[in-house]
């Protein structure tokens, strides 16, 4: 019976519910005095201006009306939004008086990107909605919930006799969990920690807990659990907070024969769960056909009333559909108590299984087990409108991933976000749990982090995905964006800040979305299909910015908010992180489940793009930086700022120190070794540094390899070693600018991402170009002077050609070119000139870069582009048929073969030749080979024939990927071109 227990727990969670509604309710009022419609929209409460796509009556004679967005404004895509099917919503007419007043409210039954359905209850007669007007939809305070919610507590706290007696007094620490016991699998395939969970969950007499972290097959496990129960005669009451996950399992227990029940509006409208829909199966049922016949009356009637002006008409309509109504209702009803007793399994949300629902029908013994799967993302309130009507019950979840939102603070803080899962657990320990442990989505590398934060390190990577790589997919490219599972780009000190302008709960940062652009476009290039790739971002508004770069390009490609993922997988998964402020504030971010949510949605890539100086100041969100600094590649934006233009980029960087050396992307541990260890370590480092300065062109000067050493000191002798390194940079960087024979400087590949980034930093301040070169270990950077500053006036050499051959016609363009001539030079911080300067740096690079490619003949290639350079741009055609002729024809010094079917690659200089001139000894490319050989050999222990490159010419994919490169280079020209002659235009 009853006890203290249960009554504190009822009165104690009354009382959160109340504060958390009455937070609900203030926020909404706050909101709806405060914010604009605009406003209100962007926080995903509100969509405004919709038209009316279709309308048609539904069950129970309700009205189902789809709205969308207006056609001629772009494209018909809904902005992002919360809203979601079983939501209440008012509808308002758009236009007309300032305070529009609500015409009635509804119930969301179906939420797609285009569209948004309500279906209008029977009791708001007269709802006449013309097809022609615009209208908002706005989410209402939803009462429902929470009435349902009390109610059940309150029948918790006088529960006497019911199925649900002996559970309770179990659940509330009054009775022991006790055994039962069992035999043969339906699904043989099931690993080992799946089937001790199975055997368990059945053999439990009250309560099992199934703990499924992310991709261990957990929904494969509870599928199996209930068949077993059906073949032992069960009746099943299965639920899930969401419609999504209810459906899940709809899908999965229909395709093993079990006979399914869905209750509810389900979220999907795939035909295998909706057949299994209430609604369906009426349908179905023998009453059918004179169910249909009545919706079809009540449809005409419906229409007749819209085109009827007169009022008696009008009313006398109005009673038509009124008895219409009635009889369809008890019909409905019929059909409805037949099909519940026949099925064996029911389904429903948590909330959807209420008794003031189609279950109300039901005998109260009629359910032997509940089963409430993702029960950690459930208010436990929620679950017990389930649990009241069974004498067993069964939870599967994950309370390591996102609990249930709550919107009052203190609800949260005193308890309402713990849910039963968690509650059980504490309370029982490991006697009613067990953890499923062998992951069948993350290449290990992927796992790992997770697995050491979130699951005391039990995790095991099945060995299908252990290791698999985006280049295992069919049709995509080797190359190093698909080779590796973990890439971090870290804008710190690039200047991509957060957006300042807006609130707590809504942030953007364009750089990253330009980032996360430039990565969607690598992979898309090598043959990465956009429905494979997630971008993930925390908050709505850099949703949107994603979403407005990236979706006309990539339409299937899916942009969401880390919530919005929860149970969700993606080949590769794109996290844009936002948060990059002085403050070093990171907000909602700093949700520990929320990050692991996001992290273990990739299958065989996770790219983060983040500003590490900002996310560090979080210590889980630093272990994964670190993680991925440790284990994955890393790049500093810079390497990627060379494609985008920096907008709010600063050469002030006066308090810059403090930040440096927060952005050391060094693991920690190293800090800890011993002394001897260090010694040890430094001497490797410093072999490798020279080892990796011999391997570096001879002909340019180099830097000493002394910058490549470790810190392995306290914080604050980390400091100053950091400083130290940078002041040695900047000498290494001032002592060459004053060289006048020195054209370029090289810095070595063991340089750790920090120190390159000091390097790019630097010559930045300096004025200098800096570029990256090279892949994955061989990455470096060169600087150079070739190009002058922006206080320096414009070259004139390859400008005077193009005046002198037309000396009457002065276009726009060279009246703009001229104007630095006119005005005094300008001061080095000023963003326009820096700006243009760069664009200018970037398109002589292109220019350069194809022309070295091609047209140059000189043997080693890229040194000699600075001559060159400029004198393309003002010809693009030239330059693209330059492309095009010397893609066709073999690169080696004075050869003209054809490669255009012969042609064989080399991958060190990335070159065509002819079947003469392919092999690298052959065209200059030997030390490259040899050295790869020699890595390939000591890595693999395989010993190749001839240079040591497995001949990779063949490789479709490979071809195709160069193809689909050249293709995007060519488009990239074109519209450069394109948006450069507009912009002269005015
Ligand atoms: N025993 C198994 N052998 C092979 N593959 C499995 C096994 N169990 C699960 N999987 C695979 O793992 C993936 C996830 O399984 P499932 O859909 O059951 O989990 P889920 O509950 O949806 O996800 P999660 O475990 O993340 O909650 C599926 O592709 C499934 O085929
Ligand atoms: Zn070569
Ligand atoms: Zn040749």
């Amino acid at each position: 019976g009853a006890s203290m227990e249960v009554e504190s727990f009822v009165s104690r969670t009354l009382e959160l519910l109340q504060e958390e509604r009455k937070a609900e309710i203030e926020e909404t009022r706050a909101w709806q005095q405060n914010l604009s419609l605009k406003n209100l929209q962007q926080k995903g409460v509100c969509l405004l201006k919709l038209q009316i796509g279709s309308q048609r009556t539904g069950m129970h004679g309700r009205l189902l009306v789809a709205f969308e967005p207006r056609k001629s404004i772009g494209p018909p895509v809904l902005p992002s939004n919360s809203f979601g099917p079983g939501d209440i919503v008012g509808l308002f007419e758009s236009e007309g008086c300032s305070q529009p007043s609500q015409l009635c409210s509804g119930v969301v039954t179906h939420v797609t990107q285009v569209s948004i359905t309500v279906a209008f209850d029977d009791t708001q007669d007269g709802v006449s909605l013309e097809s022609d007007g615009l209208y908002n939809i706005m989410k209402l305070a939803n009462d429902v919930t929470y009435k349902r919610l009390t109610r059940a507590l309150n029948s918790l706290n006088v529960y006497r006799n019911g199925p649900a007696a002996h559970l309770i007094s179990v659940l509330f620490g009054y009775t022991d969990p006790g055994a039962l016991s069992h035999q043969k699998w339906f699904n043989s395939g099931l690993d080992d920690s799946q089937k001790e969970a199975v055997s368990f969950a059945l053999s439990q007499k009250d309560v099992a807990i199934i703990h499924g972290p992310p991709g261990t097959g957990k929904t494969t496990t509870v599928v199996e659990v209930i068949l077993q129960a059906v073949k032992q005669g069960q009746k099943v009451l299965c639920c899930a907070p969401s419609n999504v996950a209810v459906d899940n399992l709809v899908e999965r227990l229909a395709k093993c024969k079990a006979k399914v029940l869905r209750l509810g509006h389900p979220a999907r409208l795939l035909e295998s769960v909706q057949k299994h829909s209430l609604d369906a199966v009426i349908a179905q049922s023998d009453n059918s056909n004179i169910i249909a016949d009545v919706r079809k009356d009540m449809d005409k009637v419906l229409s007749q009333m819209k085109k009827a002006y007169d009022k008696g008409q009008r009313s006398s309509l109005r009673r038509e559909i009124g008895e219409l109504r009635k009889e369809l209702k008890s019909r409905e009803q019929m059909a409805i108590t037949q099909i519940l007793k026949k099925a064996t399994v029911i389904l429903a949300t948590n909330t959807g299984a209420t008794d003031d629902g189609p279950l109300k029908y039901l005998p109260s013994e009629h359910f032997d087990l509940v089963v409430i799967d993702e029960c950690a993302q459930a208010l436990e309130s929620s679950c017990w409108i389930a649990l009241l009507k069974g004498h067993k019950c069964i939870l599967a979840g994950d309370y390591k991933q996102l609990p249930p939102t709550i919107k009052s603070q203190n609800a949260a803080a005193k308890g309402l976000s713990v849910s039963l899962m968690e509650r059980l657990i504490q309370k029982y320990g490991d006697s009613v749990v067990r953890m499923l442990t062998t992951q069948y989505r993350m290449n290990s590398a992927i796992m790992q982090w997770a697995s050491e934060q979130m699951y005391q390190g039990k995790l095991t990577a099945h060995p299908s995905v252990e290791k698999h790589l985006l280049r295992d997919l069919a049709g995509v490219a080797d190359l190093e964006e698909t080779s590796t599972p973990l890439l971090l780009i870290d804008t710190a000190g690039c200047g991509l800040n957060e957006m300042e302008d807006t609130d707590e709960q809504s942030k953007g940062n364009q750089g990253e979305v330009d980032i996360v652009a430039l990565h969607v476009k690598a992979l898309a290039e090598a043959g990465v299909q956009a429905k494979d790739i997630a971008v993930i971002a925390p908050y709505n508004l850099q949703v949107d910015l994603l979403r407005q770069k990236l979706s006309n390009e990539h339409p299937d490609l899916e942009i969401r908010s880390v919530d919005g993922f929860q149970g969700r997988e993606k080949e590769a998964v794109l996290l844009s992180l936002v948060r990059s402020n002085r403050k070093g504030e990171v907000g909602f971010l700093a949700e520990d489940r929320r990050l692991n949510v996001a992290v273990t949605r990739a299958r065989r890539q996770l790219m983060v793009v983040c500003d590490s100086q900002t996310v560090r100041n979080h210590d889980f969100l630093k272990s994964l930086i670190d993680y991925m600094s440790k284990h994955g590649e890393v790049r500093t934006a810079f390497e990627y700022l060379e494609d985008l233009v920096p907008e709010n980029y600063s050469r002030n960087h006066k308090d810059e120190p403090a930040n440096v050396k927060e952005s050391s992307s060094k693991p920690k541990v190293k800090k800890q070794q011993s002394k001897t260890e260090q010694s040890k370590e430094k001497n490797v480092s410093k072999n490798k540094g020279e080892r990796d300065c011999q391997a570096a062109a001879s002909d340019t000067h180099e830097l000493s390899s002394k910058t490549a050493s470790d810190f392995h000191k306290t914080k604050a002798a980390d400091q100053t070693e950091s400083q130290m390194i940078k002041e040695e940079i900047r000498q290494q960087l001032l002592v060459f600018l004053g060289d006048e024979n020195k054209k370029e400087l090289l810095f070595p590949a063991s340089l750790s991402s920090h120190e390159r980034l000091l390097v790019h930093q630097l010559s930045e301040e300096l004025g200098l170009s800096h570029v990256s070169r090279g892949v994955a270990k061989q990455r470096h950077i060169t600087v150079s002077k070739q190009v002058p500053g922006p206080a320096e006036p414009a070259e004139t050499p390859f400008k005077e050609p193009a005046e002198s051959t037309k000396p009457e016609i002065r276009t726009n363009e060279e009246v703009l070119e001229k104007e630095p001539d006119r005005h005094p030079p300008k001061p080095a911080l000023d963003f326009k000139s820096l700006h243009l300067e760069r664009m200018r740096r970037e398109q002589e690079k292109r220019a350069g870069k194809n022309l070295s490619t091609t047209l140059e003949t000189n043997l080693k290639g890229d040194k000699g582009q600075p001559k060159k350079k400029s004198k393309a741009h003002d010809d693009f055609d030239a330059l693209i048929d330059a492309v095009v002729k010397a893609d066709s024809v073999c690169a080696f010094v004075k050869c003209k073969a054809s490669v255009l079917t012969l042609g064989q690659l080399c991958l060190y200089c990335n070159r065509q030749y002819c079947l003469s001139h392919h092999i690298p000894e052959v065209h200059g490319c030997g030390d490259k080979a040899k050295a790869q050989a020699r890595m390939r050999i000591s890595k693999e222990g395989v010993l190749y024939a001839g240079s040591g490159q497995k001949d990779k010419s063949m490789d479709p994919n490979k071809k195709a990927y160069l193809q689909r490169k050249l293709d995007s280079k060519l488009k990239d020209m074109a519209s450069q071109r394109k948006t450069k002659s507009k912009d002269k235009e005015h």
